[in-house]
């Protein structure tokens, strides 16, 4: 029990245990909770009246549901030295023993007590027909001595979260559905697991055997390219070849390449669809099947042609991944696919905590002039920065305004520029000589800009979920990130999930988005329903 000694005067002492034991009456929701008042404490997640001490961490908090995210947090910060790098694995650790078992998944034997724990600390949560531990290092699980040297090469140490537990239920053959952060190495949970298995299948790369054996399907060119070009560092030296099938290229470059004999297909669905129809591909022996960014590729405008390509093959494994997936795609997903896993590492559908938010709200009339001032601001521009709007006319007026206005050099990338085009623009982007990108959505998702540690949602998007993904470029593995968002009543369908987003996440919410009525989702409901729901979060 804390004693309640720690300077707070006036907090409850009691003390938050997880299984809740003794807790009758304490705060369980954040909601429940009310605001401080001043010289109170205040909850270091979400800012309210910190009622209570975190006994494990002695930081203020306002409830049951802030301690879980506290901890979580405090969980991946000290993840690092939980799992030192594979090389340097002792057999025992801090509190796991670990030895290769031999069997054939190659899968180091945890006991379920020691899965479990380390499920849970590392936020891994699994459903189905599964029960393999996750993995400790890449070299517990059996791969080509090969693609071991690659993974070290590409700088992979030791295993993501989201790794350790989707590469073992990959390699086995368990059909996927994964959800974890944007960064958070997603690509390699599926990549590792195709060349290892597509080599095993196919140990030499025979020009006998033509047709491809696996094909990852991403809704954007930009996504295609860099998913490809990640196979290929993984697949160095092996049988394994790769080709990218995207519009916007030369299709008879592309067709070429694919009838030298190609293990690995990544394109976007558009263009499959064309080689398809024109029966210019063979997609018989594709045994497995990555849809990256599943929830963009189930949803209307690409669903059907997905489906499509699906039916085309001859009932592959289906490895579906997305940092934001909803119930409304785990059910589509799962009529797809038998006996599907759910892995999902961290909450889904959330913004990765090691993006900083900073929502400020600006009158549209007044953006332009907003974004000039922190371009030219010393202290709030850290170029590379990524600029969101949303349309391509906007991206390219934008661009030209910031040029002229501000003197730097900007570009803009939308799907109206060839892939020649959007390609040197990416290069010239990544490579440091341009330090704004202007950009539409064809950014939002998957695109790994690894210098970029700004991002400005100069227009929110139409989703939280893709908010969600475009401030994820901000951050790659748990890298340090801050994303600048304008906001004002023209976003007002969002505000109730977006007030939720910045409290979950700690960011200070605008004075104007606080007391808006929208706020409470209240855009079709009368007057008293707002009254009764303020009343009930203490207002
Ligand atoms: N085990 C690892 N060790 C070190 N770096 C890694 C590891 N796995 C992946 N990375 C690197 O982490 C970065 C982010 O990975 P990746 O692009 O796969 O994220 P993601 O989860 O797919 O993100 P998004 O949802 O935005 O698509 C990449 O630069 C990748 O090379």
């Amino acid at each position: 029990m804390e004693d309640g000694k720690k300077g707070n005067q006036g907090k409850n002492s009691v003390e938050l245990t997880d299984d809740n034991e003794g807790t009758d009456g304490v705060k369980e929701r954040c909601w429940d909770q009310r605001e401080a008042l001043p010289g109170e404490p205040k909850c270091v997640i979400c800012g309210r009246y910190g009622e209570y001490i975190c006994d494990e961490t002695d930081d203020d908090i306002c409830s049951l549901e802030c301690k879980q995210t506290l901890l979580c947090r405090v969980a991946k910060s000290r993840l690092p030295v939980v799992l030192p790098p594979p090389k340097r694995l002792p057999t025992t650790d801090e509190c796991f023993y670990v030895r290769d078992s031999g069997d054939k998944s190659g899968s180091q034997s945890l006991t379920g007590s020691q899965t479990e724990m380390l499920r849970r600390r590392l936020e891994i949560c699994v459903r189905g027909d599964f029960d393999l531990s996750p993995i400790l290092s890449f070299s517990s699980c059996n791969l080509p001595q090969k693609l071991l040297q690659n993974i070290e090469a590409a700088g992979y140490e030791i295993p993501t979260p989201v790794q350790m537990q989707a590469i073992p239920a990959a390699l086995v053959g368990k059909n996927l559905l994964v959800s974890a952060d944007t960064g958070s190495g997603k690509t390699a949970s599926f990549l590792v697991p195709i060349v290892s298995r597509c080599t095993s299948i196919r140990p030499d790369h025979s020009p006998n055997q033509k047709n491809p054996l696996a094909m990852v399907l991403t809704p954007t060119r930009e996504l295609c390219m860099q998913v490809e070009e990640q196979a290929k560092l993984l697949g160095k030296g092996l049988p394994f070849k790769t080709a990218l099938v995207v519009g916007g290229d030369a299709m008879p470059r592309q067709l070429h390449r694919i009838q030298q004999g190609v293990e690995l297909i990544v394109g976007t669905p558009g263009r499959l669809i064309d080689l398809l129809s024109k029966h210019e591909i063979e997609l018989d022996d594709v045994f497995m099947l990555v849809l990256d960014e599943v929830d963009c590729m189930l949803e209307r405008g690409f669903r059907d042609q997905v489906m499509q390509i699906y039916r085309a093959l001859s009932q592959p494994q289906v490895l579906m991944y997305s940092a934001t997936i909803s119930q409304e795609v785990e059910k589509v997903a799962s009529s797809m696919a038998k006996d599907i896993i759910v892995i999902s590492v961290g909450k889904s559908n959330r913004p990765n905590i090691a993006v900083k938010q900073l929502a400020i709200w600006v009158e549209s009339k007044q953006k332009k002039q907003k974004l000039f001032d922190i371009l030219t601001s010393k202290q709030h521009f850290t170029p590379p920065v990524v600029v969101f709007v949303g349309s391509r006319l906007g991206a390219d007026l934008l661009t030209e305004a910031i040029t002229i206005t501000t003197g730097l050099k900007a570009l803009s990338i939308h799907g109206e520029k060839s892939m020649k085009e959007r390609r040197e623009i990416m290069s010239s982007f990544l490579v440091g000589e341009v330090p704004v990108m202007v950009a539409t959505g064809v950014l939002s998702r998957g695109v790994d800009l690894l210098s970029v540690r700004q991002v400005i949602v100069f227009d929110m998007p139409n989703s939280i979920k893709e908010y969600v993904h475009q401030i994820g470029r901000a951050s790659r593995l748990g890298e340090e990130g801050t994303a600048i968002l304008f906001l004002n009543e023209e976003n007002r369908n969002l505000f109730p999930e977006l007030v939720e987003i910045l409290k979950s996440s700690g960011a200070a919410i605008p004075r104007e988005l606080a007391n808006s009525r929208y706020r409470l989702g209240s855009v079709n409901v009368g007057r008293g329903q707002i009254r009764q729901k303020k009343r009930k979060h203490g207002h």
